[in-house]
């Protein structure tokens, strides 16, 4: 019995995680059983928190490191815990600078390639900065790269935050997309909100799941076959120079944990300047902050250089993780620990 494998993939803050709250809800309503896989470039786990607090999905976790180089040899063993809390579907979510060709690759491994079928590979886009990454990442070709390559391998795409753009906009971005990927279906969604029901089309719960051969009429770009291994050329497989290469754009993006509990005198304004301050370097930033005169927690996400903030039921110790590329860490810290 092979457990179907969906792969969301996109670039940090697209919207990924809101999908997949979308998608839990959605299996709840089916009445499926999911396993997830979400994996962090920071040591804290700021989205299993946060699906923690909205469901009961069986859930492994990989951090402070991409499944794609520093973690890959142990994505195997997290996808074996998580098929033997028997899911009747997997929802792998990757880092945002993953190539999601490379989890398409490691599901061939002999340990899993009996027991999981790739379904889909989801990737969501920020239309707000979609049409930027090459100028935005001009000095990393191969974050561009993979960038790229997120689209090119979708079997979905999901162009998100449309609330933040203009119609034109949207245009633009789908003539883009669509001489990079010619296949996959576009989505224009706010919130992820996008119609969940062909991703889950067949999926029955402790039924045989889809099997690979009949998996391909869902996914245009295939589970490669143990032979197809061997073959750098082939679509799904990362040869060993192109690794080599996507390890070397990795090591670039850089996560820094800072505590997340704030001084009296620091305010929502003061973390959202210190955001704006380092915008150049920051990719990503998210975690859970305390300001003591309003004795509550809340989680802050930057993202896409806007600043959010929610009320959180979190009552670990408050922390915050940058994420970005070449990050002067230490002027970070210093910059961050006046405001704690
Ligand atoms: N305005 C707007 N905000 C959105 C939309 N979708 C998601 N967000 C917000 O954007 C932030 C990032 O969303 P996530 O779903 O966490 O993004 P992600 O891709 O999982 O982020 P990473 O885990 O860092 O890769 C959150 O604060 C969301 O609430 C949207 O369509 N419009």
């Amino acid at each position: 019995m092979q457990i179907p494998v969906i792969v969301l993939s996109g670039f940090l803050g697209s919207g990924k995680t809101t999908l997949l709250l979308r998608m839990l809800e959605e299996a709840n309503q089916r009445g499926l059983q999911p396993g997830i896989l979400m994996n962090e470039l920071g040591k804290q786990d700021v989205d299993g928190m946060i699906l923690d607090g909205r469901g009961g999905a069986a859930m492994e976790k990989l951090l402070d490191g991409c499944v794609c180089c520093s973690k890959k040899s142990e994505l195997a063993g997290s996808l074996v815990l998580l098929l033997r809390k028997k899911p009747d579907v997997i929802v792998i979510e990757l880092t945002g600078v993953a190539n999601p060709e490379e989890i398409a690759d490691a599901l061939t491994e002999p340990e899993l390639i009996g027991s999981l079928a790739l379904r889909q590979i989801v990737t969501v886009l920020d239309a707000e900065y979609v049409l930027d990454y090459n100028s935005i990442f001009s000095s990393d070709r191969q974050l561009v790269r993979t960038l790229r390559r997120q689209i090119e391998t979708a079997d979905r795409l999901i162009v998100n935050k449309t609330d933040l753009v203009t119609p034109s906009l949207l245009q633009k971005i789908e003539k883009t997309v669509r001489k990079m990927n010619a296949r996959a279906p576009i989505a224009f969604t706010s919130h992820s909100r996008a119609e969940l029901a062909p991703l889950f089309a067949g999926i029955k719960p402790q039924t045989p799941a889809v099997p690979a051969s009949s998996a391909l009429r869902y996914k245009p770009l295939q589970v490669v076959s143990p032979s197809a291994i061997s073959k750098a050329s082939s679509p799904h497989t990362a040869g060993t120079e192109q690794l080599h290469e996507h390890n070397r754009s990795y090591s670039r993006v850089r996560t820094l944990t800072l505590p997340g509990r704030l001084a009296e005198s620091s305010s929502q304004a003061s973390v959202e300047s210190f955001m704006r301050r380092w915008k150049h370097q920051l990719l990503r930033a998210k975690g859970y902050i305390v300001f003591p005169r309003k004795q509550q927690t809340y989680l802050m996400q930057y993202a896409g250089k806007r600043t959010y903030w929610e009320p959180a039921a979190y009552s670990g110790e408050p922390y915050v993780v940058l994420i970005g590329i070449d990050l002067d860490e230490a002027a970070l810290a210093d910059a961050w620990n006046a405001l704690v």
